[in-house]
């Protein structure tokens, strides 16, 4: 972990993006981002649709060269797909492989680590149960609902213990009840273990109920950073409450004037 002291304190710093730009052939897609994320934060990253949110995912995940600037995590360059980095996408449909069980699919990444048929095992049933699947280890992904597929491919994600999760629109294609649901066990996730967790979304009030900060990127040509703001909510977040709250109200009329290119 990379650690800068600033006046006398020491702050780490799990993600550093520095002058990052991003094109597919002539199309430029990104522009001199800068960004610091500190271990243990829960940044969201909203705009426009077809902005570049992710891309700017795939890029920290080594998915796709970084083209202009440089990216850390953890104080080292990315130049492929990090260690202890963990990325959940939309489509939970493609992302499990059907022909294996759930227990299987989510213990598939410890075959990296180099652990016995039993420990994997028992670490992948001990992570469906804190997902709330214990019970569904012995079936096969499409015998379970969209919202429980993408349970198990969260599971999945955890199962490394990742030191960075990123998450693109992981909840964008499931019901509303559901994807509450789903933004609590995050919530819960990320008070839990301290996980520093990239959030992409497209939802300005995701965006502000369950990110620590809320970042937003302009349009076309190139997405820049237009807004930064901390998420200073009071209190527990409470699906109910938090969203009824006067600051929570602000915040969103925000964000949903930095997205619609309005300055705030
Ligand atoms: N593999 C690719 N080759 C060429 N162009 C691409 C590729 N992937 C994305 N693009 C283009 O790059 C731009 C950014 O796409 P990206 O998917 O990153 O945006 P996004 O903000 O995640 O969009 P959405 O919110 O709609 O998912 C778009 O104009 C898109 O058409």
């Amino acid at each position: 972990m990379s650690t800068m002291s600033t006046a006398g304190r020491t702050t780490h710093h799990m993600l550093q993006l520095s002058a990052v730009g991003q094109h597919y052939g002539d199309h430029h897609v990104l522009h001199d981002l800068t960004l610091t994320v500190p271990a243990g934060q829960l940044l969201c990253v909203v705009g426009p649709s077809g902005c570049g949110k992710s891309t700017l995912l795939r890029t920290i995940a080594g998915l796709l060269p970084t083209r202009e600037g440089t990216i850390e995590i953890a104080g080292t360059p990315v130049t492929g797909v990090p260690d202890r980095l963990a990325v959940v996408f939309q489509d939970y449909g493609r992302s499990l492989l059907p022909w294996l069980t759930v227990r299987d699919n989510v213990a598939l990444p410890l075959r990296r680590q180099g652990l016995g048929r039993a420990e994997r095992r028992a670490e992948a049933d001990r992570i469906l149960e804190r997902v709330g699947l214990s019970g569904t280890a012995r079936r096969h992904p499409w015998q379970l609902s969209g919202g429980m597929q993408q349970r198990v491919a969260i599971a999945r994600a955890l199962v490394c213990r990742p030191t960075l999760l990123l998450m693109d629109e992981p909840f964008g294609s499931l019901d509303a009840q559901t994807r509450e649901d789903l933004e609590d066990l995050l919530l819960e996730v990320h008070h839990t273990d301290d996980t520093t967790i990239v959030f992409v979304t497209h939802d300005i009030d995701e965006s502000v109920y369950v990110g620590d900060r809320v970042v937003a990127l302009s349009s076309a040509p190139a997405a820049r950073i237009v807004l930064d703001l901390p998420v200073d909510l009071p209190g527990t977040r409470d699906q109910i409450a938090t969203r009824g709250l006067p600051e929570f109200v602000a915040l969103r009329a925000r964000v949903g004037r930095a997205v619609r290119g309005q300055t705030t």
